[in-house]
């Protein structure tokens, strides 16, 4: 069988007594869309963060494709895109200035990074704003620089937490139509959100997370995808109730 794009074996982290998370065991399989989604402060930027290896587990293995994270070389990471916290642009350089040079630091070879910048700011309808600087641009704009950058090397693993995050409705479709697309091509993409409608119209697969474990699945066709949410998350709730 295939190894999966990214995977997590009994992952713990925790911060203190009952933060971070904890027995996760997750898979994010090649032309797979996987969403997390659960409540503030469930867990699931701390899961995405251990599987791109930017905190260290207690106890348990991210692999990106079986590589473990902790000592995946170079090669494995020129495949990986993510979008974890604040999207990163230099204020002083244009939005093709930003996405070229991530596409350089992802390993990008020069002569290929014209063709590829253009191409993902044609994705994210970036054009317009090519020459301004970063640093003048809306949130929702710096929102699509990030994921630009994230995605310019054409990543096969892909990883963005709440990535409509400030994005206008024509965004919220490009980025949903930007995700089916790289899916299909084979990409095994990862992705948190609380737009629970919109995570039904693109996710192959919906996990819960509460209080930093996986509590359970939703069904995305299924018919009151907000009602079985609160379902899962009022059951664990009670399951931890003595
Ligand atoms: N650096 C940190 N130090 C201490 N506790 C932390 C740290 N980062 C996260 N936590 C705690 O770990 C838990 C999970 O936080 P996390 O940010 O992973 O949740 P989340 O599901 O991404 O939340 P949100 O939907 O609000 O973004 C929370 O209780 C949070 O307070």
């Amino acid at each position: 069988m295939a190894e999966a794009r990214l995977a997590a074996r009994g992952l713990v982290r925790e911060y203190a007594p009952g933060t971070g998370v904890s027995g996760i065991d997750l898979e994010v399989g090649a032309g797979e869309i996987h969403a997390l989604v659960g409540l503030n402060g469930a867990g699931k930027t701390t899961l995405m963060r251990l599987l791109l290896g930017m905190l260290r587990p207690s106890s348990g293995v991210a692999t990106i494709d079986g590589h473990d994270v902790v000592t995946a070389p170079a090669v494995v990471w020129a495949g990986v895109g993510h979008l974890v916290d604040h999207p990163l642009a230099y204020s002083e350089l244009t939005t093709r200035a930003n996405v070229a040079v991530a596409a350089r630091l992802q390993g990008l070879p020069r002569r290929q990074v014209d063709a590829a910048v253009d191409r993902v700011m044609a994705e994210l309808d970036l054009g317009r704003y090519a020459d301004g600087r970063a640093g003048t641009l809306s949130q929702g704009n710096r929102q699509r620089i990030g994921l630009a950058a994230a995605l310019v090397h054409d990543p096969c693993a892909i990883v963005l937490d709440e990535p409509t995050n400030g994005l206008d409705p024509a965004g919220v479709i490009l980025l949903r139509e930007l995700l089916l697309r790289r899916g299909a091509a084979g990409a095994g993409i990862l992705v948190s959100s609380h737009h629970l409608d919109e995570v039904a119209r693109v996710a192959d697969r919906i996990t819960v997370v509460n209080r930093g474990r996986l509590v359970g699945e939703l069904d995305p066709a299924g018919v009151d995808i907000e009602r079985a949410f609160f379902a899962l998350v009022h059951a664990a709730e009670e399951r931890r109730t003595p």
